[in-house]
C-alpha cells in the first residue's frame, strides 16, 4: 500500500535521532554510563519511535526498543545482524586477536568456538556431570553464610565467590585448590577493574602509545599476569588429560574424570588456519568464560533474593512449593527436583524480566546494508536492543514494574516451563538476547539460579535487617547491580522431621 504521509520514513536513511555533532558528539555519549544512556534513549524513543540513531563512534549506532523489530532483526534476518563491531586495541590483545566467542566476527572461527562450548560443556547431558561441583559450592556457601555474626549477611559478596568457584571448576576441572581459585579470582577482578581505566587507550591507540606509555605498560603487565596464572593451569590440565587417556587405555576405566572446558579447547582445531589453539588463545577463552558468567549470574541471584526478602509472602509460597516436592526434612534441593518446581522457575524468570543483569545486549554490527523497520542501516553500522525496556513494556506486561512471579505460571498449560526464553516465535523479553548471538549459557545460568535460589530459601529464612528496607535502586557496574547491596537477616530453618 502507498504511504502518503509526509513523515513516512525515507527508505534509504538511518533511523532518526539527535543531530550528529562532529567529534564532540562522540565523546559526549562515551562519557555517559549505560543507565544514563538508557534514560536518554527512553525519551528519544518517545519522540522518534522504536528505532533511534546515535553517533557514538566511527559508525552510527542504532537502538531498537520494539520486541517485534528485535525479532525481525535477530531471528528472521539473523545472519545479517550477527556480527560484532571491530574490537578495540586493548580488546584485540586480551582476546588473542578475537579468538573468543563474544568478540569474534560472525564466521567459521566464531561458529567453531561457540559450538564447542554449547555441545561439549553446556549441553544438558553434560551439565549433569557438574552437579558434584554445584553441591560442593552450595555447601561452602551455606557454611559461609552460617558463620556470619548475628546472622546478618551482605549477600552479594558470598554469591559472587560461589558463582565464580562454580565456573572455575567447570573451566579447569574440579581438582583445584582454594588457593588456586583465589588467584584466578584476583586476575579476573583486576581485569574487570582495569576495563574502564584502559578504555582511554582505545580512543586514539597510536597516539596513546606515545603519550600514555605508562598506562599501556600497566595494561601489558596485567595481561602478563593473567598468562602467568592461567597458562600453568592449562598445562597441568593437558598433562593430567594425557595421563588419564593412558590409564583408560590400560585398564579401560575412566575413574571419575569429568571433562572441563580446557580439555575441550585442547582438542579443537581451527577450521581456516588448520591448527590447534595456542596457549594465549586458550587463556583468553577461559578468561571470557569466567567473566561472561560470574557477574551476570551473581547479579541476577542478588536481585531475586532481594525481592524474596522484600516480599515475604512470595518467599513463603516458594518455600511451601519446595516442601511439597522434596518433603519435610530433606537436606537439600537436588538438581533433579528442580523440574518439578514450577513457581521457582516463575520467580527466576520474573527476576530476569524485572531486573535483567544486562540492560542492553553486547553491540552487534550489520554484515551488509540492512533494512529494518523501513530504514537502512549501512554495512558496519552498530545495532543494540533495549533489553530492560522490553521487559517493562506495559503493552506486553500488565503492571510491569511489580514483582509478580504468577504472571509466568500461565504459560504453556499452566507451567512456567512453557515460557520460551529464546524468543524464537515471539519476543516478550530478552534477558539473554535472542538469535545467533544469544547467550549460549542461558540453560546453565537458569539451572544455577534455580538451584541456588531453591536451596537458599529451603535452608534459611531471609528477612530484612531490623530497621532497614530493601532498596531496589540500580547502579551500573559491569552489570546493572543493586545500588545498596542486599543485606539480610538469615535464620537457618528447622529441618527436623
Ligand atoms: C544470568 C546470567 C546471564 C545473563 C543474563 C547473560 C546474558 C547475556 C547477554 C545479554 C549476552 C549478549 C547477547 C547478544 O549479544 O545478543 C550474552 C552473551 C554471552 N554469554 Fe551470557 N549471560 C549469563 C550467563 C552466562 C554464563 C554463565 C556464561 C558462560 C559460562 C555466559 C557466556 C556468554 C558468552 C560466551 C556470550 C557471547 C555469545 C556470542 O557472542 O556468540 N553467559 N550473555
Amino acid at each position: 500500500a502507498l504511504n502518503l504521509l509526509s513523515s513516512a520514513p525515507n527508505r534509504k536513511s538511518l533511523p532518526p535521532g539527535p543531530l550528529k555533532i562532529p567529534v564532540v558528539g562522540n565523546f559526549l555519549w562515551l562519557r555517559k554510563s549505560l543507565l544514563e544512556l538508557e534514560n536518554v534513549l527512553r525519551s528519544l524513543h518517545a519522540r522518534y519511535g522504536p528505532m533511534v540513531t546515535l553517533y557514538m563512534g566511527p559508525s552510527p549506532a542504532v537502538f531498537v526498543a520494539s520486541p517485534a523489530l528485535a525479532h525481525e532483526a535477530l531471528v528472521h534476518c539473523g545472519a545479517v545482524f550477527a556480527n560484532r563491531p571491530p574490537a578495540s586495541a586493548t580488546d584485540r590483545i586480551l582476546s588473542a586477536n578475537q579468538h573468543e566467542i563474544t568478540s569474534s566476527s560472525y564466521g567459521p572461527t566464531w561458529r567453531l568456538l561457540r559450538r564447542n562450548l554449547t555441545a561439549e560443556i553446556l549441553h544438558p547431558s553434560r551439565v549433569r556431570f557438574y552437579s558434584r561441583a554445584s553441591s560442593w559450592v552450595l555447601n561452602t556457601l551455606v557454611a559461609e553464610l552460617k558463620s556470619q555474626p548475628g546472622g546478618i549477611v551482605r549477600a552479594v559478596d558470598h554469591f559472587q565467590y560461589a558463582m565464580f568457584c562454580l565456573l572455575v571448576l567447570i573451566c579447569f576441572g574440579d581438582r583445584l585448590e582454594e588457593k588456586q581459585i583465589k588467584q584466578i579470582e584476583d586476575v579476573q577482578r583486576r581485569l574487570l577493574l582495569g576495563l574502564q581505566k584502559f578504555e582511554l587507550l582505545n580512543i586514539w591507540p597510536r597516539l596513546s602509545r606515545l603519550v600514555l606509555r605508562k598506562r599501556w605498560k600497566e595494561f601489558y603487565e596485567l595481561w602478563e599476569y593473567r598468562n602467568r596464572i592461567l597458562v600453568p593451569l592449562i598445562r597441568a590440565r593437558s598433562k593430567a588429560k594425557r595421563e588419564q587417556l593412558n590409564k583408560v587405555k590400560e585398564d579401560g576405566n575412566d575413574g571419575d574424570w569429568i571433562v572441563s572446558y580446557v580439555d575441550t579447547l585442547l582438542d579443537l582445531e581451527l577450521p581456516e588456519e588448520k591448527r590447534k589453539l595456542q596457549e594465549d588463545e586458550m587463556v583468553s577463552l577461559c578468561s571470557e568464560f569466567l567473566s561472561a558468567g560470574t557477574d551476570t549470574t551473581t547479579t541476577a541471584l542478588q536481585w531475586i533474593m532481594a525481592n524474596l526478602v522484600k516480599y515475604p509472602e512470595i518467599q513463603q509460597r516458594l518455600y511451601d512449593e519446595i516442601k511439597s516436592v522434596v518433603g519435610q526434612g530433606a537436606e537439600q534441593v537436588k538438581e533433579e527436583d528442580l523440574q518439578r518446581l514450577n513457581y521457582l522457575k516463575a520467580v527466576v524468570l520474573e527476576g530476569l524480566r524485572r531486573h535483567p543483569p544486562a540492560h542492553f545486549v553486547l553491540p552487534h554490527a550489520v554484515a551488509e546494508d540492512a533494512e529494518l523497520g523501513g530504514y537502512v542501516i549501512p554495512k558496519g553500522g552498530m545495532i543494540n536492543f533495549m533489553v530492560a525496556e522490553m521487559g517493562w513494556d506495559p503493552e506486553v506486561w500488565a503492571d510491569p514494574m511489580a514483582f509478580k512471579p504468577e504472571r509466568f505460571i500461565n504459560y504453556g498449560g499452566g507451567e512456567a516451563g512453557g515460557f520460551d526464553i529464546t524468543g524464537s516465535r515471539e519476543i516478550k523479553m530478552m534477558p539473554f538476547g535472542v538469535g545467533r548471538r544469544m547467550c549460549p549459557a542461558y540453560g546453565l545460568a537458569m539451572l544455577h539460579l534455580e538451584y541456588f535460589v531453591a536451596n537458599l530459601v529451603w535452608l534459611f529464612q531471609w528477612r530484612a535487617v531490623a530497621g532497614e528496607e530493601v532498596d531496589l535502586s540500580e547502579k551500573q557496574d559491569f552489570t546493572i547491580v543493586m545500588k545498596n547491596p542486599l543485606r539480610a537477616q538469615i535464620c537457618p530453618r528447622n529441618l527436623g522431621p
